[in-house]
């Protein structure tokens, strides 16, 4: 079974040279295993090859920047014996290689150059080690090697997000936790962090938005230095809280609109506003998820609210008070405002005498259940 890998190389990588026979199939701009001091094994790209001291320099893009070191060949055919020429035998404990060569897909030189990789055939078992051993590792050797083919199989993004997650890898996570209560903030402000859709996922569109803990947005931005690599600039911003793409609509009203809920039974007046481009996923948010054109509203943070609000009524405390719900509903758009409870009547916005903004002549209504209050949204959708 062979198994492709194509991997894409930076500008300077382009050009192949033939090498002398006693360095095996190694070659400026094949991809080579390395290990690392701290024991871990990636892929690199061979930059250089010095046949009078029987080194080469690699490189290979980490957090952002690029990297280069030089390596003995020794080590380098330990990790890639398939490389060694018989003027050059395998060591002894040799680990499966990924026989490397470059592919035909060359093109532009700076993004489209590739390289494939072919995992060694099942009886091509290096000398030295069990059977056992070897098994894992060209398993290993196989599932990275097939994680990197459907990651970069004509996404010409690759470079980038692979930069954005190697980022993500290595940013310290070891405050997250889940959100905190809000604090008494007179505004809060949050941000939630919708996930691709289908278009995006299918186009390979770059997921540049990570949310390292529960009060931080990073986004991720790619850039150029003078010389054409490509390295991340990240900028953090802070919010009151921060959700993640796996937040759900629960998560997100528990701690936005629920504390204010509780703040009107204390004669307490409150706002909760969505706020983003379109497309961002602010009907989801607050109206409830979609499936197809059909809406769950009871999913949304409208329903949440009056749902609240009905459980409260019924508490003793405020069954005393006597108190009762009145809905409002309108629309403003194009700069007009419509009531969405009366037809859609036009309706006009005025300062009256202690500067206090009214929507004249907006039809209120009263409800007194949890059903008639989220009914009343769904006629109108
Ligand atoms: N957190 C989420 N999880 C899953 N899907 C989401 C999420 N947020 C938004 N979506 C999906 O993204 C699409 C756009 O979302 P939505 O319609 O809520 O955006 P919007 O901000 O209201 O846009 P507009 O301003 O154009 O009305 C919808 O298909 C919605 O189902």
């Amino acid at each position: 079974m062979a198994s492709q890998l194509c991997l894409p190389v930076s500008p300077r990588l382009s050009s192949v040279k033939p090498l002398k026979p006693h360095f095996g199939n190694i070659q400026v701009g094949i991809c080579v295993a390395i290990q690392r001091s701290g024991g871990r094994i990636h892929l690199v790209v061979v930059t250089e090859v010095k046949t009078q001291n029987a080194w080469v320099t690699v490189e290979w893009v980490e957090k952002g920047v690029k990297k280069g070191k030089k390596i003995d060949l020794e080590a380098i055919f330990l990790l890639n014996p398939a490389l060694a020429s018989a003027e050059h035998p395998t060591p002894a404990r040799a680990l499966p290689s990924l026989s490397l060569a470059p592919s035909s897909a060359i093109g532009n030189q700076r993004t489209a150059t590739r390289w494939s990789a072919r995992i060694p055939q099942k009886n091509e078992t290096p000398s030295g080690d069990s059977p056992d051993r070897e098994k894992h590792r060209r398993l290993q050797l196989e599932i990275r090697a097939q994680r990197a083919l459907a990651v970069n199989t004509g996404n010409p993004n690759y470079e980038i997000q692979s930069m954005i997650e190697e980022c993500r890898r290595h940013l310290d996570c070891s405050q997250l936790s889940g959100p905190k209560p809000l604090e008494d903030h007179r505004i809060c402000v949050c941000v939630r962090k919708r996930p691709l859709n289908q278009r995006e996922t299918t186009m390979k569109d770059l997921d540049v938005i990570t949310i390292p803990s529960d009060k931080v947005v990073m986004v991720h931005e790619s850039k150029q230095k003078v010389d054409l690599t490509p390295y991340l600039e990240n900028q953090t911003f802070c919010f009151d809280h921060a959700f993640d793409d796996t937040a759900s609509n629960e998560l997100v009203y528990q701690f936005t609109a629920q504390p204010l809920v509780e703040s009107i039974f204390h004669k307490g007046m409150a706002t909760c506003f969505a706020y983003g481009q379109t497309g961002s996923g602010k009907t989801h948010t607050i109206g409830g998820a979609f499936s197809g054109r059909d809406q769950d509203c009871s999913k949304g943070i409208y329903a949440m609210v009056a749902q609240d609000v009905f459980l409260l009524l019924k508490t003793s405390a405020c069954k005393k008070l006597d108190l009762k719900v009145y809905g409002t509903f309108f629309e403003i758009y194009g700069g007009k405002v419509y009531d969405l409870l009366n037809w859609k009547k036009t309706l006009q916005v005025l300062e009256d005498g202690s500067q206090q903004i009214q929507v004249v002549g907006l039809q209120e209504q009263e409800k007194s259940k949890y059903s008639e209050a989220n009914g009343e949204r769904s006629d109108l959708k």
